[in-house]
């Protein structure tokens, strides 16, 4: 039987991601919000439905999801709704763009979300629930951990590696080799030439400390 594919969300990340579901030929069944009033309206003609009715209705061998929740610093709400429904036996779709360049070689873990304009090359594997936004490059040989969000224009050098849970802020670059660890923040615009330790976060031009963890 086919699943019926329901995104989680109804916000800005949403959005984006039904854009390329839509390019890609996809259905999308229902938008599933916790609270259906604060999606303004119909997108797309998508009918909304509360989580409880959603979780009363549906059971994971009928439908697909899609973790609509967006990150602008920390990823942690939208790894809590993955791991929230994954202990609930659902399964996560993963979105690729029509316009997204993935080497033949790259992994893509569960619910991979890999937004229009975005390259992984050859060698390359990320985790579960990652997204790489809008124009993201994943280079060579990365290693991306679950949960991590690689925001738009975010450019990552050969074999750079990133810890679970990690924010890459947007227009970031990360030279060849580096290691960032987990829940990291990368400010946008910074260029990271030293490894970043767990819980840091990092700003600028080359970029330096301004918090841990
Ligand atoms: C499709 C989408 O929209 S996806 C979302 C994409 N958005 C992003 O990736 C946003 C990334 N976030 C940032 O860059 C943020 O500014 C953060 C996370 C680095 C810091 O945010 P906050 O913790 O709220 O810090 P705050 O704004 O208070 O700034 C602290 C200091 O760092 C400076 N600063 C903040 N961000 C940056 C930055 N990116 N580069 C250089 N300096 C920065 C501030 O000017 C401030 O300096 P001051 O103390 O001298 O005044």
């Amino acid at each position: 039987m086919t699943r019926a594919i329901m995104i989680l969300g109804g916000g800005g990340h949403a959005r984006v991601l039904i854009e390329a579901l839509l390019r890609s030929g996809a259905s999308i069944a229902a938008i599933v919000e916790s609270d259906p009033a604060t999606v303004g309206g119909l997108v797309r003609s998508i009918p909304v439905i509360a989580e409880d009715d959603f979780l009363g209705r549906f059971s994971p061998d009928q439908v697909l999801l899609v973790n609509g929740i967006g990150s602008i610093k920390k990823t942690e709400t939208r790894q809590r709704v993955f791991d929230r429904f994954k202990g609930l036996g659902h399964d996560f779709h993963s979105v690729i763009d029509p316009s997204a360049v993935v080497a033949s070689d790259a992994v893509l873990g569960e619910g991979a979300q890999l937004i229009a304009g975005s390259i992984i090359q050859p060698g390359s594997r990320l985790g579960s629930n990652v997204i790489v936004n809008t124009g993201g490059r994943v280079d060579h040989d990365c290693v991306i951990g679950d949960h991590v969000h690689i925001a738009p224009g975010v450019t990552l050098s050969g074999g750079v590696r990133i810890g679970a849970g990690s924010h890459i802020g947007t227009g970031s670059t990360i030279i060849q080799g580096i290691t960032i660890g987990a829940h990291t923040i990368i400010g946008a615009g910074a260029v990271v030439v030293r490894d970043v330790k767990d819980g840091e976060t990092v700003v600028g031009i080359p970029a330096k400390v301004i918090a841990h963890g």
